[in-house]
């Protein structure tokens, strides 16, 4: 199925029509989700902190060179910017993960999404070239800017699992897969760019339908922010406001399934708004296809018995249904 072209219309159409729960943003009322600086020396405290609480915190001096950052941005929109039957000859063939379409999470709601999305992973060569079939510089350019991106990611990554598993009281020794195996990291990733075009009644439409991920962890870049929210029981949806040049850190729910369950993999979603066309870039950070993943030994007692059985990430995508709102116990 192609997404709409969200340009041509100014109603909902009824296919794209949910009832949205409203939003808790009330300062007095809700911990504000901590802002933590990578140089700082309580960083890790911090961390520990706010991924029991929220499973999210936002990130500044992570080292991502503000440049790449805004070329980022800028390739992604004129992705998006292109005319629907273009962005239709890139279409994610079935049963791939890569390529333009619809979101993963879609097709497990009766409603449809206000969104469209391009995933990848490394080169984008192969979808990019039916985008740009006769520009070849931008062609050129929107690979070279999305490896760029990609690399740095899988730098600050390597960076963030290590901070996250210090403050569990873990070394990355303890993740079998980590030890890199012929001089190479095992783990996996994947670059999600979203688009949420404008919309004439946001009220009345969802961006992206409320979900975990299913990474390890998500490092997520928005243009504007205002737009993710997330769910917390008892409170409700709260939004997740954004810091000029801050990187947005989601736990996933590989590593709540690691922690035993301690830190959070925040149930979130995206609103849509009706002044600006709002993009987002997710990079996933996803363990190996392959292998078994559960709490993490050190982590397990008598006291802290293990919430989990290991599952490979490839069963777990394949079994993992978006309608739960916990990561399933596995299977
Ligand atoms: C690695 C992945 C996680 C993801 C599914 C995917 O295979 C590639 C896209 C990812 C994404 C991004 C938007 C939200 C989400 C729920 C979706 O529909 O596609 C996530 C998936 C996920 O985390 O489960
Ligand atoms: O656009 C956003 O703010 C959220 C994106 C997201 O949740 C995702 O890509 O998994
Ligand atoms: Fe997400």
């Amino acid at each position: 199925m192609v997404p709409l072209d969200f340009k041509s219309l100014h109603t909902i159409p009824d296919s794209h029509e949910w009832n949205k729960s409203t939003v808790v943003d009330d300062p007095n009322t809700i911990e504000p989700i901590p802002v933590v600086d990578l140089n700082d020396p309580n960083a890790v405290s911090l961390i520990r902190h706010s991924c029991e609480k929220w499973g999210v915190i936002l990130i500044i001096n992570h080292g991502v060179p503000m440049d790449i950052v805004k070329e980022l941005e800028l390739q992604t929109y004129e992705l998006f910017s292109l005319p629907s039957e273009t962005k239709a000859r890139a279409l994610r063939s079935e049963g791939s993960l890569f390529g333009y379409g619809l979101h993963r999470v879609a097709p497990f709601f009766p409603k449809l999404l206000w969104s469209e999305g391009f995933t990848m992973s490394g080169s984008p060569m192969e979808h990019a070239a039916k985008l740009w079939p006769h520009q070849p510089d931008q062609l050129t350019n929107f690979c070279a800017v999305m490896e760029e991106y990609q690399k740095e990611m899988k730098k600050l990554s390597g960076k963030l699992m290590e901070l996250m598993l210090e403050s569990l009281g873990l070394t990355l020794e303890d993740v079998e897969w980590f030890k890199p195996k012929n001089g190479t990291d095992r783990a996996q990733s994947m670059l999600q760019l979203n688009s949420y075009p404008t919309c004439p009644d946001p009220d009345r439409a969802m961006g992206l339908a409320p979900h975990t991920d299913s990474s390890i962890l998500t490092i997520l870049h928005q243009s504007i922010s205002g737009g993710l929210q997330i769910h917390e029981d008892g409170i409700g949806w709260i939004p997740v406001h954004s810091v000029p040049g801050s990187l947005v850190v989601n736990v996933g729910d590989f590593l709540h399934i690691l922690s035993n369950g301690q830190y959070k993999s925040p149930y979130h979603r995206a609103i849509v708004n009706n002044t600006h066309h709002r993009i987002s870039v997710a990079f996933f950070y996803v363990p190996p296809s392959d292998v078994k993943n559960g709490p993490l030994k050190k982590l397990i007692d008598d006291d802290h018995p293990p919430l989990y059985t290991p599952v490979t990430w490839a069963e777990y995508l394949q079994k993992k249904s978006y309608l739960d709102v916990k990561p399933k116990q596995a299977y």
